[in-house]
């Protein structure tokens, strides 16, 4: 049946040390690729008389089961249904289906209004009714918030939406505890109660209207991609994320994760981070920190969750000052979740520091109005479109354009185009610093210097397209030109994306079974209007953040001959971006990141971001591996081990699966290996053939890229039957030959940086590899003459 064949892809994954599990049987991708449907998914639909139903409609006796678990599988619109074997006699219910029956017509289909009222007074208390303790200026936490920010008006409209959201999560919570609803029902959305009618119904109304679905040019927020109405908000910035499985609340609804399988408290991610996830430096013998630098800029482009704010719009705090308690529950705000330091820490004693401050994110109201877990938000495009550099609102994109010659604004430093400078006084976290931050689509542009270098490269090769398409139509309009700039640029980022980048993450085999391989010739049909394009959980909370531990913590910045000039630890340019005034650096911060190697990706996690993230001017700064695996739980992922099983990869039965010293490790943090938190299960494993990740964090990365290209109408590949703004086929063919290699040497200031490596994100001393001038004819370009009208 289907699930013998998918249990089979990954026969030899159990050993985890072994080397790419299915690259090498042709016999076992080949199955793979009949079982297949380029997503995630934990039961194919109709295979074999097996069907993904709804819980009601799924009695025990035709459940799908593995171990004591009824297997879930996704519905459309981010349900959970039930595998189900079709096809049996349905009449002989078990006795469990029963109970399950009676307890059901039990529950009130109406919210009752005293729930209501209770709920609602229990809001108001928790909103207003506590101290309101705000995050100090210049303090690492203050930083940690900006990650957060988009624009003044932004966050006002969040936290707006964002409340209600939680009144809503906090009602079925309370509804939940009177009817005694089983946690099952409300993770696999199955609680048929709705909000409608009631105050809370604010919120509920039908996706709005698309006046031009055939519109050339894609929605600068994101609305409007599917072409079916009800469907106009999928991938919207602004939009809640979808999930891969159910979430892991312990009361299905918003209370993290705290216990263990066995039932004692879970240890805390400090001691976690700590003990597994020290700080080693393994360059990696491949790939340079463009990867990394790349890689940042496509998360940012792709998703941006944030974070609960006091009332007055302020970032919560959960510690007392200077760390050195965790605040009362009296005083806590109901969004902390704050860290705990133990006493004999070995980085954080020195100063006392016993806390460490976590908010958890805020949440969007349920689409279709109905009681139901809490759900988290995307503010940005969740579309790869390259929403860091265009905004992801009209607003935000009117300020960036020069509404002259199609262009984006630019401030002009002696002769270089650097991103202008910003007013807005949360872009940086120090006013002093924040006088040389620049502006751009993303609200945490300024976060690290070579995050901004790749900015401004995106910026100015807008800017360079927009001349070009000027000189050959000197007749058209700012729109036109803006508009045509924005739609090849963010092809070429798919382009590059696709091409480039993406394999060196999750390897050949993942770009194959997922059909995310770009094609050399012609148009692509992978568009189907059924899948959901939003960011998962899973991606954005763990998988994805694989990044942080290809961070190296030190940029060795070179002169143009090779001798090292400066080394520059990374805390000391996050939020501090005064250096790229200095006229070479913009190049050699450039040169810097193709030369430099990466860090591999795996328990490593650099001290820049462990210990001294954020620190600004601090003895100490945050740990970032604690934060991400406290923000899985506050995000309600599940185990590493389910996980694994929804891959259908055998779960993890012993520590000593990863390797003794690990496993040894591992054991000191967890009670069993049904407790490890995904992001940390993931970094362990061994590299999948050809990639910088383990099986898991390459499938769920694979499953994302093929949700945005499957569920993307306009996706650079796709012809005009389904892209309304599809290229011809000559200008598709010149799109195909974008490389970033090309980007750098077009938007470089040619003070220090002449040459290139041919493929950019291989380092330049590899032997494969070789330094190209920028003058060369042999390195590729896209040539717009494919625009002229
Ligand atoms: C110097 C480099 C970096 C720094 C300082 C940094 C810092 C951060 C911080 C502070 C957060 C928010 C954590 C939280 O509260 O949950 C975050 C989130 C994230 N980071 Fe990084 N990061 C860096 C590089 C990267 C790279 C290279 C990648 C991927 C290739 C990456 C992927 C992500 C993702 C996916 C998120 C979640 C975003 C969201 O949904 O809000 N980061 N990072
Ligand atoms: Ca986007």
């Amino acid at each position: 049946a289907a699930f013998t064949a998918r249990q089979n892809r990954f026969d030899d994954v159990p050993n985890l040390q072994t080397p790419a599990p299915v690259a090498s049987s042709t016999k076992t991708t080949k199955k793979a690729e009949t079982v297949t449907s380029g997503l995630l998914k934990k039961c194919q639909p109709c295979n074999d008389g097996v069907k993904c139903v709804p819980q009601i409609q799924c009695p025990a006796h035709v459940r799908m089961e593995s171990h004591d678990k009824p297997q879930i599988c996704d519905l459309p619109a981010g349900k959970f249904g039930f595998c189900c074997q079709t096809g049996q006699n349905h009449t002989a219910p078990r006795q469990e289906e029963i109970s399950s029956k009676e307890r059901r017509s039990g529950i009130p289909t109406i919210l009752p209004l005293s729930v209501l009222d209770e709920a609602r007074r229990n809001f108001e208390h928790l909103m207003h009714g506590i101290a309101q303790i705000p995050v100090r200026r210049g303090f690492p936490d203050f930083a940690h918030g900006l990650v957060f920010h988009s624009t003044a008006k932004d966050d006002l409209h969040n936290f707006a939406i964002s409340n209600s959201a939680i009144e809503q999560v906090m009602t079925t919570q309370l509804f939940g505890k009177k009817e005694q609803v089983p946690v099952e029902d409300f993770i696999t959305n199955n609680v048929p109660v709705k909000f409608t009618e009631t105050p809370l119904a604010q919120h509920c109304q039908p996706p709005p209207l698309c006046r031009n679905i055939r519109s050339v040019y894609r929605s600068l927020d994101g609305t409007c991609n599917n072409p079916l109405p009800q469907r106009s908000l999928w991938g919207a910035a602004g939009q809640p994320m979808e999930r891969l499985l159910p979430p892991a609340y312990e009361d299905g609804i918003w209370t993290p994760r705290a216990r263990s399988a066995d039932g004692t408290p879970l240890l805390g991610p400090r001691k976690i981070s700590r003990t597994l996830l020290s700080d080693v430096d393994r360059p990696h013998p491949i790939y340079n920190l463009l990867v990394m630098q790349f890689g940042q800029v496509v998360a940012h482009d792709i998703s941006q969750t944030s974070s609960v704010r006091l009332e007055d719009g302020n970032l919560v705090q959960c510690c007392s000052p200077e760390g050195k308690v965790a605040l009362s529950p009296q005083e806590s705000h109901f969004a902390c979740m704050p860290i705990h330091v133990e006493q004999d820490d070995d980085f954080y004693a020195a100063f006392g520091v016993r806390c460490l401050n976590f908010v958890r994110l805020s949440l969007v109201p349920s689409p279709d109005c109905q009681l139901g877990y809490g759900k988290q938000m995307s503010k940005v495009t969740h579309f790869l479109d390259a929403s860091p550099v265009y905004g992801s609102s009209d607003e935000a994109s009117r300020s960036l354009r020069a509404f002259r010659g199609g262009r984006l604004r630019m401030m002009n430093d002696f002769g270089r185009d650097l991103l202008p400078l910003t007013n807005d006084k949360n872009a940086c976290p120090s006013e002093e610093a924040g006088k040389s931050c620049f502006h751009s689509g993303d609200g945490r542009t300024n976060q690290i210097i070579s995050l901004i270098t790749l900015q401004i490269l995106l910026a100015r090769e807008h800017n360079r397209v927009a001349d070009a398409l000027s000189q050959l139509n000197p007749s058209a309009s700012d729109e036109w030109l803006f508009q045509e700039a924005r739609r090849i640029v963010i092809a070429e980022m798919q382009h590059i994306t696709y091409n480039e980048f993406l394999p060196i993450i999750i390897g050949p085999q993942q770009m194959k079974r997922f059909r995310l391989v770009p094609l050399h010739q012609g148009y692509a049909h992978d568009y189907n209007v059924n899948v959901n394009p939003s960011i998962t959980n899973e991606f954005s909370g763990a998988a994805y953040r694989m990044g942080h531990s290809s961070v190296d913590g030190k940029f060795h910045i070179r002169q143009e001959h090779g001798r090292i000039d400066e080394v520059v630890n990374i805390p000391d340019v996050m939020f501090n971006p005064s250096r790229m005034r200095k006229r070479e650096f913009y190049d050699d911060m450039l040169r810097t990141l193709y030369s430099q190697p990466m860090q591999q990706v795996d328990s490593s996690i650099s001290q820049g971001l462990s210990r001294f993230l954020f620190r600004g001017d601090n003895p100490f700064g945050l740990d970032l591996a604690a934060i991400n695996i406290q923000r899985g739980r506050d995000q309600g992922l599940r185990s590493y081990n389910d996980y694994l099983e929804l891959m259908g990869a055998p779960k993890l039965q012993a520590f000593e699966q990863f390797s003794s010293e690990i496993g040894q490790k591992l054991s000191r943090v967890y009670r069993t290996p049904d407790d490890i938190d995904l992001w940390v299960g993931g970094l362990l494993e061994k590299a999948v053939e050809g990639g910088v990740v383990g099986m898991t964090f390459a499938e769920i990365i694979a499953d994302q890229f093929a949700r945005f290209k499957q569920g993307d109408r306009y996706y650079y590949e796709y012809d005009n039957g389904v892209n309304p703004g599809a290229f011809n086929p000559q200008q598709l063919q010149q799109i195909r030959k974008a490389t970033l290699a090309r980007l750098i040497c077009d938007n470089s200031d040619r003070l220090t940086l002449q040459a290139v490596p041919l493929a950019a994100f291989i380092r330049a001393d590899h032997p494969d590899n070789q330094m190209i001038g920028c003058d060369d004819p042999s390195l590729p370009a896209v040539n717009l003459a494919a625009w002229r009208t």
